[in-house]
């Protein structure tokens, strides 16, 4: 692809950005980064990844890809904004969270749309993300965009009703790991660990636990009766786990930010 305009220049975009170029998917000169009105942001990406700035607005008309990368709250607005300036067939890429395919071919037109959840991890190579696709997407353009978000991690085809539970899930769920990181470290130097040691001993745990969970194809329970030994300390932190109800809680997280998905979803 030789033009793939960012609309929207935040987090989300960075990401997406630095996993391309740093995964050598796509040029840096290939893409173009624009917002609504922080032209500081648009020069901190130009100068980081020495990406293009869309100087007008005139210069979507023979863009292969707009991604569109803003807060939901502003997708309508930022839809509408470009409009009048985009070819008939140029696919759309929506990150935004909560907003539905439907909605964005009411304002932009029918046209092959690509709506991806993906996670900031999308940073390092390492996103997993959902993706689902509306009827005009070609084989060949399905193709593209599976290869274009697994090189920013991995990506898995859902049914868009489906993304709600993938938001829930891996969206946010960088999140809940890093509160649990947080947690982790409150308890860690509590008794009497520098915090780096913690840190250290609990991202290889991290990273372990779930290298084991992907190579080695035992289901979760399995691994975790392995760890415990009867009368021993695992059984007792479990215990206190389960004291604690962290299956429900889990559930609970959830199960609220799957509704709250749904909620923004309408409310868009
Ligand atoms: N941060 C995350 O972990 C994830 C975010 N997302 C989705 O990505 C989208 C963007 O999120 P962030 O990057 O975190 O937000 P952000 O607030 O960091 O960035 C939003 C960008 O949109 C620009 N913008 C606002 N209105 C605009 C308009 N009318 N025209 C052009 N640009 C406009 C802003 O200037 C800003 O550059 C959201 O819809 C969010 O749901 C999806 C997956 C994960
Ligand atoms: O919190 C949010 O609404 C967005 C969607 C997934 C991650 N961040």
């Amino acid at each position: 692809m030789q033009k793939i305009v960012f609309v929207g220049a935040g987090a989300m975009a960075e990401a997406i950005i630095q996993g391309w170029i740093e995964q050598e998917v796509i040029e840096a000169n290939n893409i173009y980064v624009t917002n609504r009105s922080n032209f500081e942001r648009l020069d901190y990406l130009s100068t980081k990844y020495n990406v293009e700035v869309l100087q007008n607005k005139d210069q979507l008309i023979d863009a292969d890809l707009i991604v569109l990368v803003v807060k939901p709250k502003d997708g309508k607005s930022a839809m509408k904004a470009i409009k009048p300036y985009i070819a008939e067939n140029t696919p759309i890429l929506t990150v935004m969270a909560g907003i539905a395919m439907d909605t964005v071919s009411d304002i932009l037109g029918k046209r092959s749309i690509a709506r991806v959840m993906p996670n900031t991890s999308a940073t390092i190579g390492m996103s997993a993300s959902g993706i689902a696709f509306n009827e005009y997407v070609t084989e060949k353009q399905k193709k593209q965009f599976m290869k274009m978000l697994d090189a920013i991690g991995i990506v898995i085809e859902v049914e868009e009703d489906k993304l709600h539970a993938v938001t829930a899930l891996s969206g946010s769920g960088p999140a809940y790991l890093y509160y649990m990181m947080e947690a982790f470290e409150k308890a860690g130097t509590e008794f009497g660990l520098p915090k780096e040691t913690v840190r250290k001993l609990m991202v290889q745990t991290i990273a372990g636990s779930a290298a084991m969970l992907d190579r080695v194809k035992e289901e979760p329970n399995e691994l975790r009766r392995k760890v415990t030994s009867p009368g021993g300390t695992t059984e007792a932190g479990i215990r206190a786990l389960e004291d604690h109800q962290f299956s429900e809680a889990i559930f609970e997280c959830i199960k609220s930010a799957e509704a709250r998905s749904r909620e923004l979803a309408k409310s868009e």
